[in-house]
Formats: structure tokens, C-alpha cells, sequence
């Protein structure tokens, strides 16, 4: 089972060839779209978080690879602001608590919004269904259905479930099929729903 970091690589370089690239992370507060930028950039992360107010900007290198990363505020009124932060990257990530079965509609209608907009054509799409950890979690293919990423056959996109293994999480939570890494005993964020 790949890292997270390993499958966003993976599926960035099956697009591009180029050495910088920038993503924006939008998606509804809560979706943990900070949680994920901080666990990316440091490593791990497990203090409490604040909602985001506008935006935050990191700068992450793997390797040769220098990723900026967007992290766009999630609550309605800095939604406007994520046309604006998403035109020219390199790919939109697309962050739903899917275990928040009461947001998904609206997970789907502004993901969907943003989409249409035309400057924002062709942008390649990586949804992250997160917090597949909680029991109550969405399956892959209820997160395709209800967030309607059949219909975007004409762009670039790829659903990747997440688990930010760095909260703690029961046996029994794990969903079947989730394994667990551990690098140089660091815990790493690990995707799940791989092919
Ligand atoms: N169980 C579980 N909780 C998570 C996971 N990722 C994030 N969280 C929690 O979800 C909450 C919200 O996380 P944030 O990263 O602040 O969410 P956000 O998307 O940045 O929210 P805004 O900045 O308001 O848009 C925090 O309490 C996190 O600890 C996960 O994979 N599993
Ligand atoms: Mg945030």
C-alpha cells in the first residue's frame, strides 16, 4: 500500500513531466485539507486546528519535485476566493470528509461549481475522500455516485481515500484492505483504495 505522498507523485508525474508544480486544495471546512498539508510539510501534525481564514501557502520537496501548496479555507465565505486560487496550477485536490454523510450534497454542488467555471478547464481533478478511518466513512464507489465524478469523464481525475494514520484509530475502525507503514518510525499518511 502506497504513501499518500507517493500516490499524489505517481499520478502528478503520469500527467506532467515538469520538476515545480502547484496544487490548490479546496473542499467544505472541517474536510481536513490542513491536516493533510500539515502532514505532508512536517511530517506529522495531531495538534488541534483552527478553521482556516483565507488561505495558507507551503512549500514541499520530495525529491527533485517542489510542490506549492494552496490550502484555501473551506467555510462559505471563502469559497468565492477558490476560482481565483485554482487558475494555472497544476491539479485541483479536492478534499470531502467522507465520513460526513450530511455534507456530501454540498460537497458535490460547490465541487461541481467550481468545475464549470471556464478557467478552469481542463485543470486535472484528484478527489481525496478522507477520514475513511470513522466507521460511519462512505465506500469508494457511494463517494463516486453521490459526488456525481462519473459525469467528469472529459477532465483528468482520480479519487484516492485517505487516512491520516497519525490519529488514533482502533483496530476494529480500519477499514479492510488498509495497511499500515511505517518510515524510519514516522508514521506517513497511507492511501487507501489503490488499484
Ligand atoms: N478521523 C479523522 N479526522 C481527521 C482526519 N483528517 C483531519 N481530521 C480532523 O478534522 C478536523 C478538521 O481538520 P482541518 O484540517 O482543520 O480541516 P480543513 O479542511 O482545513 O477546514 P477549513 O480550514 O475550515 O476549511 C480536525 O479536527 C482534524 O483533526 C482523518 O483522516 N481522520
Ligand atoms: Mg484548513
Amino acid at each position: 500500500m502506497m504513501g499518500l505522498w507517493d500516490s499524489i507523485l505517481k499520478w502528478l508525474r503520469s500527467i506532467f513531466l515538469k520538476q515545480e508544480m502547484e496544487l490548490s486544495l479546496v473542499g467544505l471546512q472541517n474536510a481536513g485539507k490542513t491536516s493533510l498539508v500539515n502532514s505532508i510539510a512536517a511530517g506529522g501534525d495531531s495538534e488541534d486546528l483552527i478553521p482556516t481564514v483565507g488561505f495558507n501557502m507551503r512549500k514541499v520537496t520530495k525529491g527533485n519535485v517542489t510542490i506549492k501548496l494552496w490550502d484555501l479555507g473551506g467555510q462559505r465565505r471563502f469559497r468565492t476566493m477558490w476560482e481565483r486560487y485554482c487558475r494555472g496550477v497544476s491539479a485541483i485536490v479536492y478534499v470531502v470528509d467522507a465520513a460526513d454523510r450530511d455534507s456530501i450534497p454540498i460537497a458535490r454542488s460547490e465541487l461541481h461549481e467550481l468545475l464549470i467555471k471556464p478557467s478552469l478547464t481542463g485543470i486535472p481533478l484528484l478527489v481525496l475522500g478522507n477520514k475513511i478511518d470513522k466507521s460511519e466513512a462512505l465506500s469508494k464507489q457511494a463517494l463516486v455516485d453521490q459526488l456525481g465524478l462519473e459525469s467528469l469523464q472529459e477532465r483528468e481525475h482520480r479519487l484516492i481515500g485517505l487516512h491520516d494514520q497519525l490519529r488514533p484509530c482502533s483496530t476494529q475502525l480500519r477499514p479492510a484492505g488498509m495497511t499500515y507503514r511505517q518510515r524510519s518510525g514516522a508514521p506517513v499518511l497511507c492511501a487507501g483504495w489503490l488499484e
